[in-house]
């Protein structure tokens, strides 16, 4: 990985915040010399034996995660300077709004604008998880709009992405087959499925402008998740097709292994484009001529 050493004000204007995430903020900038625009991350680095920033190990595994992926709802990282203070990350500019400001200013989306949402983020899911990279903070906040008028979205914030081991690793770490027990095999701490259940509660905030699990206290929260304490309230989800509740119900699933895979939501009927009434005609059509 080479980072740029120089000054980053020696080739950059810094412009407005546009966003701030755990030790760090993200601002406009432009190139001098050839006036494109990003987004730059300034992250802190931790000095000395402090709490405060974020450890070099952690940055670098961001950078990495961003330098495997390439992709039309992913953001794309442009290049790296290293300062003594901090690390720029001068990522991909996209200036459209958080997905989370876009719906709180509706009550709830349609359900076509909502299944066309959510299908851009099962394609950016389905380009990390085929790199072997879960995201492990998809949330509305992470998610943004390319621009205002446009309902183009990228997954913007890798802080907590990271790439999984493949199966060899886990399997050396797990000894001897013939005499582990089942919850050791089963156990998976990290896994894809993990941002699946995300998608599922995005989507269902996204249909009904309210969150499924959310407690009065974090306590109160994980135990509705645990106890998959959710429904499908009558009075938000009156307008909501079986179809969209059956894709957030496979989602809500407790059994990792079980919770519907990225591929399985990319082909669920509510997300998969749905057949245009002319090419259903066309084809009929076709069939007259031919009998
Ligand atoms: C906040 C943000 C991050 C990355 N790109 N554009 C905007």
């Amino acid at each position: 990985t080479v980072f740029k050493l120089e000054p980053f004000e020696d080739h950059y204007d810094v412009g407005d915040d546009i966003g701030s995430g755990h030790f760090a903020v993200v601002r406009k900038c432009t190139h001098r010399e050839t006036q494109q625009t990003f987004a730059a991350k300034f992250i802190r680095k931790r000095r000395g034996g402090g709490r405060k920033g974020a450890k070099m190990e952690e940055i670098v595994k961001e950078i990495n995660v961003l330098r495997c992926v390439s992709h039309p709802n992913v953001i794309s990282l442009h290049e790296v300077y290293d300062t003594k203070l901090e690390v720029i990350l001068v990522l991909e500019l996209v200036s459209g709004g958080e997905l989370f400001e876009y719906i709180s200013e509706r009550e709830a989306l349609s359900e076509e604008e909502a299944s066309a949402f959510i299908k851009q983020i099962l394609e950016g899911v389905k380009h990390l998880h085929d790199n072997s990279i879960v995201h492990l903070d998809l949330k509305p906040e992470n998610i943004m709009l390319l621009d205002q008028n446009c309902t183009s979205i990228k997954l913007i914030d890798f802080g907590l992405a990271r790439k999984i081991s493949d199966r060899e690793d886990m399997r050396a770490m797990m000894g001897t087959a013939e005499f582990i027990a089942p919850e050791v095999v089963s156990y998976e701490p990290l896994s894809f499925a993990t941002d699946m259940w995300s998608i599922g509660v995005i989507t269902y905030i996204l249909l009904s402008g309210s969150s499924p699990f959310l407690g009065d206290t974090q306590q109160e929260t994980y135990h509705n998740i645990t106890a998959l304490n959710f429904s499908f309230d009558h009075d938000l989800f009156k307008n909501t097709s079986d179809l969209a509740k059956d894709f957030i119900e496979r989602l809500f699933v407790k059994n990792p292994r079980k919770r519907a895979s990225v591929d399985d939501c990319l082909n669920h009927p509510w997300i998969k484009p749905k057949e245009r009434r002319e090419t259903i005609a066309r084809r009929s059509a076709m069939i007259n001529i031919d009998n």
